[in-house]
């Protein structure tokens, strides 16, 4: 997969040089490439922004300067994403679809946003997502597109060591939360592991954990129950 990050800092986007992220591109798993969106400004101050149209504090980004990048980074098959708090929700889902995805581009907003026209333009002839991590405002794309590109990539097959863990996370397949973990010692600070986790019983691991998983998300997050099919789980599930 080939993923590009149009920004004006591309330092932003540094910490996707390390881990599993880092570890995929050097291996050739991801191909993403980082630029600098001053490289396509036409003047000396490498200006890229200018006063909004109808008034209003702050500054907008420059459709001009935005074209000329996305024209040289979109290819035919890209899927342009525009982070942003007016944004379609961004979730496991949705990463599980990107990562199928063979080019992303993210162009990443920063000021009061990009002129509006850039969307509209490229929504004519590729597909472009507004895409937002939830109900709250950042100073820019970038740190969307650090989530974004982490969601999707650690999904591309090769870049987790065990795909089996991919299984049992939060918003995973069963649209649960995860259950508890544990590791050594089996007592600490007077805190011991759930004995059912010592048996070695592998069916009654597996229920103990189910139910945890349940009860959590009954817990914290009900919206997700109310979303599961009401014939795949029991409410008397909750009450052992
Ligand atoms: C400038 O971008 C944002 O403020 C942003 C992007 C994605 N999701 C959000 N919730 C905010």
């Amino acid at each position: 997969m080939r993923i590009d990050v149009v920004t004006i800092f591309p330092e932003y986007l540094a910490p996707l040089e390390l881990s599993l992220v880092g570890k995929a591109r050097t291996s050739g798993l991801l191909d993403l490439r980082v630029h600098d969106l001053r490289t396509w400004t036409d003047d000396r101050h490498r200006t890229v922004d200018d006063t909004p149209f109808g008034g209003g504090a702050g500054m907008v980004m420059r459709p001009d300067v935005w074209g000329r990048a996305l024209d040289d980074v979109l290819t035919p098959e890209a899927h342009l994403l525009v982070p942003s708090p007016a944004g379609a929700p961004f979730t496991q889902r949705t990463a599980e679809t990107w990562a199928t995805e063979q080019h992303l581009v993210l162009a990443c907003g920063r000021y009061e946003g990009i002129d509006s026209r850039v969307v509209e333009h490229y929504a004519a002839r590729t597909r472009v997502t507004e895409v937002s991590l939830g109900d709250y405002v950042l100073n820019g794309g970038e740190v969307a597109a650090l989530v974004v590109v982490e969601a999707v990539a650690r999904l591309l097959p090769g870049v987790v060591g065990n795909p089996a863990s991919l299984v049992e996370e939060s918003h995973g397949a069963a649209g649960l939360l995860e259950y508890p973990v544990y590791t050594k010692p089996p007592s600490w600070q007077g805190h011991d592991v759930p004995e059912v986790l010592l048996s070695g019983h592998h069916a009654r691991i597996a229920r103990w954990r189910r139910d945890e998983a349940l009860r959590r998300t009954a817990a914290r997050r009900p919206d997700l129950l109310e979303a599961l099919d009401a014939g795949e789980w029991d409410r008397h599930d909750l009450e052992v």
